[in-house]
Parts: structure tokens; sequence; C-alpha cells
């Protein structure tokens, strides 16, 4: 069986009155690429905190390689990018990657570091100047400095434009390909998409669902139905419909199962034309098992 490189077991965390997480309980094995999806507000960032050692739980365990994610030696093997960094502005880019890299054993070299997430040219600038984007990028290029086995990115690309993005998808590629773990929170669906191969679905501090992209998007399943029609009521009210958008004449209903509505509107005799019926997009399938925590469970 594949290593468990980080794991929780029933971990509840809260911060005064608010329940971030509730009772989670996830393996990361090694060589895996997980994607953490979920609102804002979910406790995404929590759970990468716990990992990475940053905050403890209130209640449950949290391991990193088998052992304490407290314990600096273990915490050398992981790499992290938090939501917010506050890189010292005064600090030239080639410096700043040489401060972290002293503290792990065999860090990459600046220059090897730089050339693999495209920095090199910056590497002689200050922080404090650098673009936000560019900084982004930094944050990021500094969780893979110290050769970590577990890499842990939280909403890596926020900010970013298109091309940087993709840039930097290469670059965790590139890592995961030779081997390593990653662990990613974004709120680009697209990027969870591009990127990851079990995703996690979190809500509300609840595992909501585990599962490869296709399951996720097939425990939800939802179709998207178009027709024209004359008049709203025309669809009002019809069985197995989960939500109606009208954009002019035009219906959009969502359903688990389109063949059934479908034979639902000739029954009802509905006067529709311009039928289209195509799968919903990651996000939707998301804002539905977010919307319905107990169905998707
Ligand atoms: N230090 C804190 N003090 C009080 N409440 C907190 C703290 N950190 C997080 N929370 C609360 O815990 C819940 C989970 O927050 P968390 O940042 O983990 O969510 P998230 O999924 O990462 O959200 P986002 O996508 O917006 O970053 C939220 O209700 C948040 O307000």
């Amino acid at each position: 069986m594949t290593e468990i490189l980080a794991r929780t077991v029933e971990v509840t965390r809260r911060y005064g009155t608010v329940t971030a997480l509730d009772r989670v309980s996830l393996d990361i094995r090694a060589g895996e690429l997980v994607g953490l999806l979920g609102p804002n507000g979910a406790g995404k960032s929590t759970l990468v905190n716990l990992f990475a050692g940053l905050r403890r739980p209130t209640s449950g365990a949290v391991e990193l390689f088998g052992g304490s994610p407290r314990d600096p030696a273990r915490r050398r093997g992981i790499g992290v990018t938090p939501q917010e960094t506050g890189l010292p502005p005064t600090l030239r880019v080639g410096e700043c990657v040489d401060f972290v890299a002293a503290h792990y054993p065999d860090a990459l070299t600046r220059q090897a570091l730089l050339e693999r997430f495209g920095l090199a040219d910056l590497a002689r600038r200050q922080i404090g100047g650098l673009s936000g984007g560019q900084k982004r990028r930094l944050a990021v290029a500094l969780a893979f400095v110290g050769r970590p086995r577990l890499v842990f990115l939280d909403e890596p690309t926020t900010g970013l434009d298109v091309e940087a993005r993709r840039d930097l998808w290469d670059g965790v590629r590139r890592f995961h390909d030779a081997g390593g773990t990653v662990v990613i929170t974004s709120h680009y669906l697209e990027e969870i998409e591009a990127l990851a191969q079990r995703v996690v679905v979190i809500g509300e501090g609840r595992v909501l669902a585990d599962d490869t992209m296709e399951a996720v998007r097939g425990l939800v399943a939802v179709h998207r139905v178009a027709v024209t029609v004359p008049a709203p009521s025309d669809v009002a009210g019809l069985p197995g419909v989960l939500g109606v958008e009208h954009h002019g004449a035009r219906a959009h209903l969502l359903t688990n199962d389109a063949d059934a509505l479908v034979r639902e509107m000739v029954l009802a005799k509905v006067p529709f034309s311009g039928l289209e019926v195509r799968p919903t997009s990651l996000e939707e399938a998301f804002l539905t098992i977010t919307a319905q925590p107990r169905r998707a469970a």
C-alpha cells in the first residue's frame, strides 16, 4: 500500500464559536496530486495550516510523515505556500531564495529554483519592487527550495494572469512527475481540473466528497437542459428539476436525470424548441454538492 505522508483523523478545529473543521479524516498518499475545493470559509486554509504544523487541532489527530507536524525535522520535508505571504521588501529575490534555502540540508541552488519557475531574470531585483504576480510566483517557488516530498499550495495562482498561471502549473506538474506529492487549494476550478487527480470537496468544515475528478462530477451528475419556451410557467414545477434559470426565452433546467426530464416535458406537452443537453461544468457540480451536503456526503 502506498505510504501515507500526511493524515488527519477525526480532526475538529474551532476558533471561538466558529467550527472551521468538523471531524475531518483525510489521508494524503505519496505521489498524489490532491485538489482541495470549497467555497470561502469552508476550512481549506485551516486544514493546510494543521498539516503544516502552524495550528493545532481542537480535537482529533494530525500526522505528518507518521509523527507530529510540529516536529521541525518533519516540517523540513514539506514546502508550503500560504494564502498570504509577507516577503521582506528590501531583500533581493536571489537573497531571499538563499535565506530560505539555508534552512534545508539539501536545498536547490538559487539558479535552479529561479529557472524552474521562470524567475531567473528577477534574481537581482528587490522584492518590494516586484509586481503582485511576480511576488506570488516567488512565494510559490520558495515552497520547492528544500526539495520537499510534500508541498501544500494554498491558492497559489490568485492574482496571476493566464500565462503566469500556466507556467506555474507546469512547475507543479514537473515536481509531481518527478514523484512529488502536492495538496493544492484553489478557487479556480479550471486549476483543480488541470492539475488534480483526486478532488476533496470541503463545505462548512466537512468533507463532502473525496474522489476522482470524474467521480466528483458523476456524484452530482447534474445536466443542464436548455429549451426555448413561450413562457417561464411552461417549465415551472416539472419533476426532477434542481434549479431553473431564464435567459430571455431560453430556460436552463438543472437536473440529475436529463432523459427523464425530457420525457416529462414531452408527456406534459411543453411547447419547447431548440433542445440542448450538456453536462455541467465542475463549478456547477461543485455548487450543487456544497448546497446539498447531506445528499453528497
Ligand atoms: N484565526 C481565526 N480566527 C477566527 N476564525 C477563523 C480564523 N481562521 C479561520 N477562521 C474561520 O474559520 C472558517 C474556515 O476558514 P478557512 O480560512 O480555513 O477557510 P477557507 O476554506 O480557506 O476559506 P477561503 O477560501 O476564503 O480562504 C471561517 O469561518 C473563518 O472565518
